[in-house]
């Protein structure tokens, strides 16, 4: 596993083109935030650009959630970390086979970055994972699946903040959380079902934060991200 320290917060880069991403990420400064790639700017903008970002000295987080069968997971995983990303995820649903055969492919790689795996999304819950056949709570999904992806041997899960304290108590402190659904307190939830405040998420002891119209979207995106490391650090 890479044992560079990541930054705690990324911020989600769900824009249309890479110029309007480049023109949010010139106000962002790499020694305090990573960059979150997700399907969208990916599609567009494709991988030159995350490799720009990596050069510029930005902790990428390649949020693909590949979903797919073993061979197929585990070649992309292995791309990814040819870009120089910190960190990739899967999908848990996809179950161990497919996680075992990703980690292993990435383990001979020179750079390996982190491989963490989507339990529940953030936006779903109970009644739409009943819609789905899942008879579970969101939460006892998240638990059994993150269960699931930490005997696969993959370092960690995504998750709500809501989730943390129970999957820290679970699977121990070194499993790493990244949780999006993260709302500074008074802003607007959006699509997201399970949200926390980002001082919230810290105490619940997550190890990073998806965070993306709080800060992409504020009228002063470097004064967002303050804000939120100030109330952090208090
Ligand atoms: O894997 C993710 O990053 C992810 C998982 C999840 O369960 N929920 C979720 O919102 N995300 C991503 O986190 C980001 C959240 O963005 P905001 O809701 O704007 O803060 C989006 O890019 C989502 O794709």
């Amino acid at each position: 596993m890479n044992n560079k320290s990541l930054p705690l917060i990324y911020v989600a880069l769900d824009f249309e083109t890479a110029e309007e991403a480049q023109q949010l990420i010139t106000q962002l400064d790499a020694t305090q935030v990573g960059l979150k790639v997700g399907k969208e700017l990916f599609t567009a903008a494709g991988s030159e650009w995350v490799r720009r970002w990596v050069e510029q000295g930005f902790s990428i987080f390649l949020d693909l959630k590949f979903h797919d069968i073993p061979n197929t997971v585990a070649k992309a995983v292995v791309q990814a970390a040819r870009l120089g990303v910190d960190v990739v995820n899967v999908h848990a649903s996809g179950g161990r086979n497919m996680m075992e055969t990703a980690k292993a492919a990435l383990v001979k790689e020179p750079h390996q970055p982190l491989l963490i795996a989507v339990t529940v999304l953030t936006s779903m819950s109970d009644d739409d994972l009943l819609e789905i056949g899942v008879q579970r709570s969101a939460q006892e999904q998240v638990k059994a699946l993150a269960e699931l992806t930490q005997s696969a041997g993959l370092d960690g899960v995504v998750c709500s903040a809501q989730e943390a304290t129970l999957l820290k108590s679970a699977l121990g402190a070194s499993f790493k959380l990244m949780t999006p659904g993260i709302r500074p307190a008074g802003s607007q939830q959006d699509d997201q079902k399970r949200v926390m405040t980002p001082e919230q998420a810290q105490r619940a002891g997550v190890d990073y934060m998806v965070i993306g119209r709080p800060i992409t979207k504020a009228a002063d995106p470097a004064q967002a991200v303050s804000d939120i490391l100030a109330s952090l650090a208090s």
